[in-house]
């Protein structure tokens, strides 16, 4: 298959300390790939990179091809243009990347006015659509209502229908569900894992956690620090790891004990 992102040789490098050593990686439409590894590995630069959202001052080799173009090599003006509409992102605390002093309905309009051009009725219709794709109760009523009245799950399923409003082909996912109570943790994970099915999205799910990918991984890769020691296929890297490291990460989940 070919992939919708296509990560080769990328390093990265912040004030003389290189933070990626050559991270190679595919992600495919219909696919999640679980990035792992240790605090400190990368695992979140990779998916900045892929965003084109890395610190100020970060130097880069390498590719990012989605499509015909390399990311890394795109103007910002053209960059912003990818991000936000075919690259899209969620994030580890709902309670940070949506705006308190501001409606459901409003920050999910404003986003698609922005970049689909959409008027204000037709952008209102898709937004409740998308309320309702997340499975959030009642999304007529949710348009009108602030961030502060729903729970941390709720949250993070606006903040998700927020980065599915442009119909993105890509979804960097970093630790989306660390934050949650673990009760509304695999609802969250199955709602990502069935829209990545149904739109057919390439997903990038950042997380330390092996649990969180065994549950909706297609594709795992390891890394530490600053490369991927270990990748391919989920049953095959979490049931007969390789790699010492994936071993001993495995092995030091709680079930494991
Ligand atoms: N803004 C920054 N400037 C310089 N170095 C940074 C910056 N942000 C992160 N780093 C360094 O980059 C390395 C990789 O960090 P990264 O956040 O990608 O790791 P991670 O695997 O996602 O870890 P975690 O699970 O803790 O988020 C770390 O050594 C970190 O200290």
């Amino acid at each position: 298959m070919t992939a919708t992102v296509d990560i080769a040789g990328l390093t990265v490098a912040i004030g003389g300390k290189e933070i990626l050593r050559g991270v190679d990686l595919r992600l495919e439409p219909g696919r999640v790939h679980g990035l792992a590894g240790e605090s400190g590995s990368g695992k979140t630069m990779t998916g900045l990179a892929v965003l084109g959202l890395l610190p100020h001052g970060a130097r880069t080799s390498g590719t990012i091809r989605l499509g015909e173009r390399d990311l890394l090599a795109l103007p910002p003006k053209e960059l912003n243009r990818v991000r936000g509409g075919e690259v899209a992102m969620v994030f580890q605390d709902p309670a940070t990347s949506l705006h308190p002093m501001l409606t459901i309905g409003k920050q999910l309009t404003e986003h698609m006015r922005h970049h689909l051009r959409l008027g204000q009725a037709e952008a209102r219709a898709r937004a409740v659509e998308l309320l309702g794709k997340v499975r959030i109760p009642g999304p007529e009523e949710a348009y009108r209502r602030f961030p502060h009245q729903f729970s941390g799950g709720m949250r993070q399923r606006i903040a998700i229908a927020i980065a599915l409003a442009c119909s993105p082909k890509v979804l960097i996912a970093d630790e989306p569900t660390t934050a949650l109570d673990v009760t509304v943790q695999a609802g969250v994970l199955r709602l990502l894992r069935g829209l990545c099915d149904e739109l057919g999205l390439a997903v990038l799910l950042v997380t330390h956690d092996l649990g969180v990918m065994s549950a909706v991984a297609d594709e795992v890769s390891v890394m530490k620090d600053g490369l991927v020691v270990e990748s391919g296929p989920r049953g095959r890297v979490l049931r007969e790891p390789e790699h010492a490291y994936t071993r001993s990460l495995l092995e030091s989940l709680p079930e494991a004990q």
